[in-house]
């Protein structure tokens, strides 16, 4: 049977990050207590990010986070890596039967190329198609918080990249984008309100994996 696909996604210093590592750990466990494992290979939960996951990825993801470029550029790289990523980790894994985390996926493209820089849905789109065909995340975390939350997050931890770097109009519009995607295919989505303390999101996941 083939594999899950699940992404996690957010503005930067949402939380997605802190999570991530913690979930692939329970649904771990929660794939081996359902006994999926027994028959068959044991099935495994593969954690990956984007930009990055492979080695030419994570090189793509040194330009991308740190060089200044023409914005079609970006998305172009931004896509590069995904082909890449796809070809290299995600379909093998789902194909095995494995279930794959991805921190950030495509629906980060539409929010902050698109949402965040303004570029055109439909060029976006018509990228999506050639690079992924029917490929779609099962599920979508996406952790939602106010961008001033996020900043502040931000701020007590890491130097800021190129992205993390932008100011508070462009994450406004990376948060609204990402919203308005949840809206118009609200069944792909939850949305977790990373306002509130870690251990209280930690226990809403835990009821989310309960139910997958
Ligand atoms: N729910 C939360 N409440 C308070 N601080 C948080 C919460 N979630 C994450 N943080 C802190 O915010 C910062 C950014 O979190 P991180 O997981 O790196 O965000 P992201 O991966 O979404 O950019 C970290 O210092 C983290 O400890
Ligand atoms: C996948 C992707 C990421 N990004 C940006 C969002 C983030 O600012 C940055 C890297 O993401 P991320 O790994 O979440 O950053 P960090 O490890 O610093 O939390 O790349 C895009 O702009 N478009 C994309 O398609």
């Amino acid at each position: 049977m083939r594999g899950k696909f699940i992404t996690f996604e957010g503005i930067d210093g949402a939380g997605k990050s802190t999570h991530l590592e913690w979930f692939a750990d329970l649904l771990r466990q929660r794939l081996g207590a359902q006994g999926y494992g027994q028959a068959s290979p044991a099935r495994k939960v593969v954690t990956t990010r984007e930009p990055g996951g492979t080695a030419l990825g994570e090189q793509l993801r040194e330009l991308l986070l740190h060089r200044k470029m023409h914005l079609e550029t970006e998305a172009l790289l931004m896509f590069a890596a995904r082909r890449e990523h796809i070809a290299e980790i995600i379909e093998p894994a789902l194909a095995r039967g494995d279930w794959v985390i991805s921190d950030r996926f495509t629906d980060a493209t539409f929010a902050y190329q698109g949402g965040g820089r303004g570029l055109a849905r439909e060029k976006l789109e018509a990228l999506e198609h050639w690079v992924q065909e029917d490929l779609r995340p099962d599920l979508t975390l996406l952790f939602d918080v106010p961008v001033e939350t996020a900043s502040a997050r931000l701020a007590q931890t890491r130097a800021p990249d190129k992205f993390e770097a932008e100011n508070r109009a462009f994450f406004e519009r990376t948060r609204a984008e990402y919203l308005r995607r949840v809206a118009e295919v609200p069944a792909r989505y939850v949305v977790i309100d990373a306002t509130e303390p870690i251990d209280a999101i930690r226990v809403k996941l835990e009821e989310l994996i309960a139910r997958i």
